[in-house]
This record gives structure tokens, C-alpha cells and sequence, in this order.
């Protein structure tokens, strides 16, 4: 019944995020790691075809990141999800070059990373990189303070300067007072607060997180995502996390890739990859998603019927269903849906309820379930 827009040029949910004609933060292009002793004589060849077990069962090797492709935009959160194994971690030290590609390019701010030299490449880590990682990475005999200023230490900034700015990023992550503790006197979440500040005291190009929160436990890492959201909406920077957990990738991400066997299984905002799963794969994994959630009025938006007043209150097409739908049962009228200046269409209650209503137990299976406006 209900029509179904779908916008491939949708922004993130990101003010900074918006897509434009800017250069990309990060560009990757044609990634591969394979490991193994014949690692270098696969790619092109017919072998660079075959699965990941196959391709280990004929040669040996394993192609751990398997020509992936993708685009950041500047202010963008970028997350890469996967189940373990699938090549994540791999994925993100050749964006750093920790590891060595086998084939491909990674592009921060239009220089090409995987060209750089030792020199420059030790320059650029100090000054476009940073990274946050699950084990903290802090250095024990350092205070609070000292940790979060190493960066700019390294960098050679001078002590009054380096100190001032690792102070306004203890006070950004909530740490004030703690300046003079030792990594061991503070929480697991304090410590990866300062692993944050740290990160963001050298004002990287592109911060890379890989699985930052996986050892906290389920109440202090909902605390941290918030604060990554928090961060993210006070200083725009672009960052790109790593992450197993399908919920963390839909609460930080602008969009999402997904990772599976070391190739690109899809990417695309939480909305589209919810409501447009590329395969039963990611079928699987966003299955028990509360679509309200996630889904945006773009999703159930649909042209007026004959007759329908076109007088009720405007909304944006970026607003998730859930946070619409008060307004919208409220409203005697339907919702006028925009996109900026362009009209969309409307939403009226029986679109917003066929969403909410699918998602109780009881609807399961029932006519109530079915997908709203057949976008899955
Ligand atoms: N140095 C290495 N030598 C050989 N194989 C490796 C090496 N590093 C990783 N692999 C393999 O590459 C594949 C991808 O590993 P990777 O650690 O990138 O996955 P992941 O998605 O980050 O998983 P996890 O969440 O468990 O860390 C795995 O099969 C792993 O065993």
C-alpha cells in the first residue's frame, strides 16, 4: 500500500556528515591482505576468486581483507561490523598500515598512505592518526595528564602548550581532577576515557577505534558509546569504528560496512541496511532490530491520496520513526515529509503504527508484520 522512498544520496545522521563534493577523509580502494609465504601471486590470478577456505585449502594462504572499497566522508562515523574473523582488526591496522597491504591504496586527506615513506609515515601518524583501542594502550608510570599529552610530546610541542591542550581534553571527557592519577587507580571506562583524550589531544585528520569497548561491561560501554556521540557532536571529527556488536554499529554509525570473510558484504546507513539487508547474512543479524528504531520517515513515507490534506505539521525524512511518532498520532492531520525544501510526502498514523505494531511479540507472523512499506 504505502510507497517506499528510497534516497541513495540520504546524509548521515551527522550534521558534519553530509556527503558533498569535498574530498573524502578516507578513500580506500582495491584492499588486500593476504596472508601466507605465496601471498604476493594471488591477486590477479583466478585463485583471487576463490573463497577464503578454498583459496587456504589450494595454497596455504589467507586472505584476511579481500578488495575492499569505500569512501569516508569528512565528519563522518564510519563502522565496520563483522562477526569475528571476518577481518576487521586486519582491516583497520593497513588503514594505519600496522600491517602491509598485499594490493590497494588508502587515501587520508587526499595523500595516499600505502605510498608514504618511513619518514612521512611516522609523520602522519603523529599528526592525521589516532587510534583508541580495546586494551587502553596507556602507559603506567605516566598520570592522566602525561598520558593524554604523549601525543603532542612526540610531536615535540612545547610542555606549557602540550599541557593546556591534554587539560581541555581531560576536561572534554569528563576527567576533571583526575589529572594526577596513575591508569591503575581508575576504572576500566576512566581508562578508556583517557585513551579517548589522548586520541583526540593531537586533533587527528581520522580517528580509528577497533573494538574500544568490548571489555567493559554492558552499563559502562553504553556510557562510552554515549560519550563517543557526545564527542563526536562537540568536536565533528571523522572517525572509523570497529565493532562485532550490530547495536553499538547502529547507534554510532552514519553508515555501516559490513564485513564478512574478509570481503565487503554491504554497506549503507543502520536505516538502509535494517530495511534493505543485502543478503541473508545480514538478514540474520538485523533481525531482532526494533525497526522503529532505526527506520526514518523516508521509509514509510508515501504520495497523498486523493483528497488528503496537505495542511498538517512538517517533519524531516531523517527523523527516526520512533522519535516522529508522537507528532505524527498527535496530529489530526497527516505529516508533511520533506527532504530540506523538497516534498516527500505524508505519514500519517496507520503508516507510523504499521512500523511500532510489528515489532510486538503478538504481530510476529500475523498480518501486523508485515514489512512496512514493503522496503525489506
Ligand atoms: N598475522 C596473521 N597471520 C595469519 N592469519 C591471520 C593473521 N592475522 C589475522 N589472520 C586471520 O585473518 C582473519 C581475519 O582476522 P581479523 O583478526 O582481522 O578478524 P576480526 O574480524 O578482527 O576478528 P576478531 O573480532 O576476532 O579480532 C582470521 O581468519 C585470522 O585468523
Amino acid at each position: 500500500m504505502s510507497a517506499t522512498v528510497l534516497d541513495p544520496t540520504a546524509t548521515g545522521r551527522h550534521a558534519a556528515a553530509g556527503r558533498d563534493s569535498r574530498e573524502p577523509a578516507l578513500k580506500v580502494e582495491g584492499l588486500w591482505k593476504i596472508f601466507g609465504a605465496k601471498a604476493d601471486r594471488i591477486i590477479g590470478t583466478p585463485d583471487e576468486h576463490l573463497g577464503r577456505k578454498e583459496l587456504q585449502a589450494k595454497t596455504g594462504c589467507l586472505a584476511a581483507v579481500k578488495d575492499v572499497s569505500f569512501e569516508v566522508a569528512p565528519g563522518e562515523v564510519f563502522v565496520v561490523m563483522g562477526l569475528s574473523g571476518s577481518g576487521k582488526s586486519t582491516l583497520v591496522r593497513l588503514l594505519t598500515r600496522l600491517i602491509e597491504p598485499t594490493a590497494g591504496t588508502v587515501t587520508i586527506d587526499g595523500e595516499d598512505v600505502t605510498r608514504a615513506g618511513r619518514a612521512r609515515l611516522r609523520q602522519m601518524r603523529r599528526n592525521h592518526m589516532a587510534m583508541v583501542f580495546q586494551q587502553f594502550g596507556l602507559l603506567p608510570h605516566r598520570k592522566v595528564i602525561d598520558n593524554v599529552a604523549y601525543g603532542l610530546e612526540v610531536r615535540g610541542e612545547s610542555k606549557p602548550k602540550r599541557l593546556a591542550r591534554a587539560q581541555e581534553m581531560v576536561d572534554l571527557v569528563g576527567l576533571s581532577g583526575y589529572e594526577g592519577s596513575f591508569p591503575d587507580q581508575l576504572s576500566g571506562g576512566m581508562q578508556q576515557r583517557v585513551g579517548l583524550a589522548r586520541a583526540l589531544a593531537v586533533d587527528p585528520q581520522v580517528l580509528f577505534f577497533d573494538e574500544p569497548f568490548s571489555a567493559l561491561d554492558p552499563l559502562i560501554r553504553r556510557d562510552m558509546q554515549n560519550e563517543v556521540c557526545r564527542l563526536h557532536e562537540e568536536v565533528g571529527k571523522t572517525m572509523v569504528f570497529i565493532t562485532h556488536d550490530l547495536q553499538e554499529a547502529l547507534k554510532l554509525g552514519d553508515r555501516i560496512l559490513i564485513m564478512r570473510d574478509g570481503e565487503v558484504v554491504q554497506i549503507g546507513t543502520p536505516a538502509e541496511v535494517v530495511a534493505n539487508p543485502a543478503d541473508d547474512y545480514v538478514r540474520d543479524f538485523v533481525s531482532d532490530v526494533p525497526r522503529s528504531h532505526v527506520l526514518t520517515l523516508r521509509y514509510v513515507v508515501r504520495p497523498p491520496r486523493a483528497g488528503e490534506s496537505l495542511e498538517g505539521p512538517v517533519m524531516q525524512a531523517d527523523c527516526v520513526v520512533r522519535d516522529a511518532a508522537r507528532q505524527v498520532l498527535a496530529s489530526a492531520l497527516p505529516v508533511r515529509v520533506f527532504e530540506g525544501e523538497r516534498f516527500l510526502g505524508v505519514v500519517d498514523d496507520e503508516d507510523v503504527l504499521r512500523v511500532v505494531v510489528a515489532e510486538e511479540p503478538a504481530a510476529l507472523g500475523g498480518a501486523g508484520a508485515a514489512s512496512p512499506g514493503g522496503a525489506a
